[in-house]
């Protein structure tokens, strides 16, 4: 009986599978979540949407399963976070979300002390993380109550604990990611000193029960989201790499026990925390990619997303999109960067921007990966690949062309699930090993790169120019 109900509680929305050692993924189930876009670079979620989603996604699978689940498992957005009542559980403001950009002010008058923060944290001081939306949120939102990350809400709600785990805790600016222990010094400087932080938990431990889907079941396996994809594929050696093409894309590489400090602007955290070990990544984001894609949708420029790959042309006659929409993070870490089209003509079709904005995004994925190579000591030999944007062929194979390397696509849509419920099946039978609880998997396709190496040389070096624009034009420093 070790059928696993695992949700991944994302930005865009919420994904329940049951999944079955013997038969696989025997359920899904998926619930929109619509986050509010506020002017000033705010990014908000209802919590009880992500609430009700979680419960909805989680009974229905379970539901269309209909068979014995020996635990549900978690997977988070990561730097999510918000207020909320810990007697009661409810909500005293809205999620705000790891995009959100708002809580840029502190971080810049905590700049003085960015590097001995990164040295401690192994992220970089940016209101991408927890701790800034903490402190933003504790000056203009509330004081009262807990202000945690949105798994610690969930969870509370599942199963009545204040815990999270130490890939998400590692997310916050808060955490010595040498010990993985919270840093008081590091909670003064935010001005969260009197803060109650919630325990942090393994990956693969049983942090409580849960009737909230019917039957009891223990909640085990709670990581953050591209944490949870890493694991999924397998990338459990040090040196493997993985992106996921989301709401954003995010890379990560395992970098093994060593929680080496990115010399390249890149960030390191817990890969996870399972069997006594704490192995790490170094991790780097393009914060909009399925974003940049509704972007286009609602600017009427494509219907859907599945439209792309018929439209576009093999050549997007010199157009080049920086897919900024969010600001810009690793290497360049300028929060207030937008994004940038050039090289316009009048003979510019919507085509060629759309085709722009696809190989703006694997030009950046292309960039983290050489930075990740340079962390690593050595080069990226291939890139393994999930997320619903996979399914976009052109973006692909502007994603094997651009970073020179094949890139093998994970043959299921739910990484992050599977990752998750295999670090809840570790914690359900400590005699498993991670690897065992993966198991193997084989590309559904392998991109090739089918330009020049000088051709793709010759593009990385324009588009990063442009990227180096629009990263000035957002220092306001
Ligand atoms: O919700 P997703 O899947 O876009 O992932 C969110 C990221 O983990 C944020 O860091």
């Amino acid at each position: 009986m070790t059928a696993i109900l695992a949700i991944d509680q994302g930005t865009s929305g919420t994904k329940a599978i049951v999944v079955d050692p013997e038969e696989g993924t025997v359920a899904i189930a998926e619930e929109t979540i619509r986050p509010t876009y506020l002017p000033g670079g705010g990014v908000e979620q209802n919590p009880y949407e992500l609430l009700d989603s979680v419960l909805n996604a989680g009974r229905r699978a379970v539901s269309a399963a209909d068979r014995p689940i020996a635990a549900v498992a978690l997977a988070n957005q990561g730097e999510t976070v918000l207020a909320w009542d810990p007697a009661t559980g409810t909500p005293l403001t809205q999620a705000i979300v790891w995009q959100d950009r708002r809580a840029e002010s502190v971080c810049t008058e905590l700049t003085e002390h960015a590097q001995s923060i990164a040295q401690r944290t192994g992220l970089v001081l940016d209101p991408y993380f927890s701790a800034p939306k903490m402190a933003w949120l504790r000056r203009n939102l509330t004081r009262d109550g807990v202000v945690t990350t949105t798994d610690t809400w969930l969870v509370h709600h599942l199963t009545g604990e204040f815990v999270t785990d130490a890939s998400t805790a590692s997310r916050s600016l808060l955490l010595d990611l040498d010990t993985a222990a919270w840093d008081p010094q590091l909670l003064d400087l935010f001005g969260l000193g009197t803060e109650r932080l919630p325990r942090i938990a393994a990956c693969d431990e049983i942090v409580g029960t849960t009737r909230a889907f019917g039957q009891e079941m223990p909640v085990a396996g709670l990581i953050v989201d591209q944490q949870a994809a890493l694991v999924a594929e397998g990338c459990l050696e040090p040196g493997t790499a993985k992106c996921t093409y989301g709401t954003g894309a995010f890379l990560l590489a395992n970098t093994g026990l060593n929680p080496v400090r990115s010399s390249a602007g890149l960030t390191t955290s817990v890969a996870w925390q399972a069997a006594g070990q704490t192995p790490y990544c170094v991790d780097g984001q393009v914060y909009t990619v399925a974003s940049a894609v509704r972007w286009l949708q609602d600017l009427g420029l494509i219907q859907a997303a599945t439209d792309m790959d018929a439209l576009v042309p093999a050549d997007a006659e010199g157009v080049l999109c920086v897919p900024a929409f969010a600001g810009l993070a690793a290497p360049w870490w300028a929060p207030e960067a937008t994004a940038s089209f050039t090289g316009m003509t009048l003979a510019t079709r919507r085509e060629h921007l759309v085709l722009a904005v696809l190989q703006g995004i694997a030009a950046q994925v292309a960039e983290l990966g050489a930075l990740v190579a340079h962390d690593l000591g050595r080069p990226l030999t291939r890139l393994r690949a999930d997320g619903g944007l996979t399914n976009s062929a052109a973006l692909m194979q502007a994603q094997a062309d651009i970073a020179q390397i094949p890139v093998d696509i994970y043959p299921y849509a739910h990484a992050t699930p599977l990752g998750a419920a295999a670090l809840a099946r570790c914690a359900l039978d400590p005699a498993l090993s991670l690897k065992e609880a993966v198991g193997d998997w084989q590309p559904t396709t392998v991109y090739e790169p089918r330009w020049s190496a000088d051709r793709a040389e010759e593009f990385r070096t324009t588009w990063a120019q442009a990227a180096k624009a629009c990263a000035a034009k957002g220092d306001h420093s």
